[in-house]
């Protein structure tokens, strides 16, 4: 055993085996995660940051919840595939849990563990992981985060307005226009409408949407074959589609009368559009119904002009969600923005940002009997609200100036023995050149 493996404490650590004999590990992260090395970390922070500042901008409170979620909150009943993909298991206390797939869930959870003590209208965001365990066949992403908005307690369209416009600020910060990307906007109420009219019962409605929201995914027979197993007539059948070509909110109003609340809503939410400035943004599409049981009135998607990318982000009114979960109902709307799809849109607008590393010194001893005196350097240098990397062993200079070069420094600070001897210090500013001896106390 070396001396080093009797470590301080004395006691013998195992002895290292022999080289060879261990399995090395993959190193890679699961089948669908993704690690974040430092560049993609800058990249995921100015982002979230992003979404931090519009949150912020629109007076919206941060919260969180855990991302292992009673797997209760998610088992709806209506063929959802976020049911399907649910990363879920038993626990060591035999308890049903899931890594939650979507955040809506956790925060009506919330709302309702709240109750009286919260006083609405609630404006919250997150920004979380959610995941999903999707086969590998379509080589997919199983989690992504996802950065939530939702207001709680507004009936109105208002709140639709003040969510896609806080969407509108995000995406003009990090520099996408209304030529990039836009919003495809309708109401569930159109087919609750169409539904009403062929008696299809009230129970129907979330199974129905999450199959028509497949219908550019699958084939329509297909579309139909499910309609017509959930119990609807030839007629509704052919209605519902009929009602989702419609390719404008006049041609809507013609064709259902005034259907209404869908129009009224509809008609409302453009109107504040323009008033809010960015009706460019927006389009009626009677075919956008989003995969989610809960939604209710207003839903919307954000996508991409040149239509090669999936929805940037979506949302809608959920006015029952709470009843589900055997609370009183308190109308809901909100949406999600996922961190994947925007970066895909960045890359193909060239809009990533340049984003280096920023480190003010590298602060560095010239002899191994200096580098307590360094530390000393850092220290000031520190408390002065520098940013200072220290270099930790005694390197020479010429792997110094490398890594200042590599990591973007600004300045370099070097402890030589002749110069500490006459209470100063060296500094190289890296981008002129310019170097000089200054006293500690006035090194700024
Ligand atoms: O947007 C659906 C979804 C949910 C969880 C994880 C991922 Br990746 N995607």
């Amino acid at each position: 055993q070396s001396s080093s493996a009797a470590g301080r404490s004395g006691a013998l650590s195992p002895a290292p085996p022999l080289s060879g004999a261990v399995q090395k590990i993959d190193v890679n992260p699961p089948k669908g995660t993704r690690d974040f090395p430092p560049e993609d970390m800058r990249l995921r922070n100015w982002l979230f940051n992003n979404f931090r500042e519009v949150s912020r901008l629109y007076g919206f409170e941060e919260v969180d919840f855990p991302v292992l979620e009673n797997e209760a909150l998610f088992t709806r009943k209506a063929g959802e595939e976020i049911k399907d993909q649910l990363y879920c298991f038993e626990d060591q206390g035999k308890r049903r849990v899931a890594l939650r797939p979507e955040l809506t869930p956790s925060l009506a959870r919330l709302v309702i563990q709240k109750g009286k003590s919260v006083s609405l209208p609630l404006k919250w965001f997150t920004v979380g992981q959610c995941w999903r365990y999707e086969r590998m066949t379509r080589g997919r992403r199983r989690e992504h985060y996802q950065w939530n908005m939702d207001i709680i307690g507004v009936p109105g369209v208002m709140a639709e307005a003040e969510l896609l416009a806080s969407i509108v600020t995000l995406f003009k910060r990090i520099g996408i226009t209304e030529s990039d990307v836009g919003f495809k906007v309708s109401s569930r109420k159109v087919l609750q409408g169409v539904l009403k009219c062929y008696s299809i019962p009230e129970n129907l409605f979330g199974k129905v949407c999450v199959i028509i929201d497949k219908i550019e995914k699958i084939p329509v027979d297909e579309i139909k074959k499910e309609l017509k197993v959930v119990g609807l007539s030839e007629e509704a059948v052919h209605e519902l589609l009929e009602v989702l070509s419609v390719k404008s909110l006049a041609e809507l109003e013609e064709r259902v009368g005034s259907c209404g609340e869908a129009i009224a809503d509809l008609k409302q939410l453009f109107l504040l559009a323009e008033k809010f400035g960015y009706s460019k943004w927006l389009q009626f599409d009677a075919s956008v119904v989003r995969g989610l049981a809960y939604y209710t009135g207003i839903v919307f998607e954000g996508f991409d002009r040149e239509g090669k990318l999936r929805a940037i982000c979506g949302g809608g009114r959920y006015d029952h969600l709470f009843s589900t979960f055997g609370a009183d109902d308190i109308a809901a709307c909100g949406f999600g923005f996922g961190d994947a799809v925007i970066v895909e849109l960045l890359k193909e607008k060239g809009l990533l940002p340049e984003l280096s590393l920023q480190v003010h010194n590298i602060v560095c001893a010239l002899d191994e009997d200096l580098q307590a005196v360094a530390a000393t350097v850092a220290n000031v240098l520190r408390e002065k609200g520098q940013s200072v990397d220290l270099v930790l062993e005694s390197k020479p200079l010429k792997w110094v100036f490398k890594r200042a070069a590599r990591t973007n420094v600004e300045r370099l600070v070097i402890v030589g023995s002749s110069e500490w001897q006459r209470g100063m210090v060296g500094v190289k500013i890296l981008s002129t050149g310019e170097q000089y001896e200054v006293k500690l106390d006035d090194l700024k």
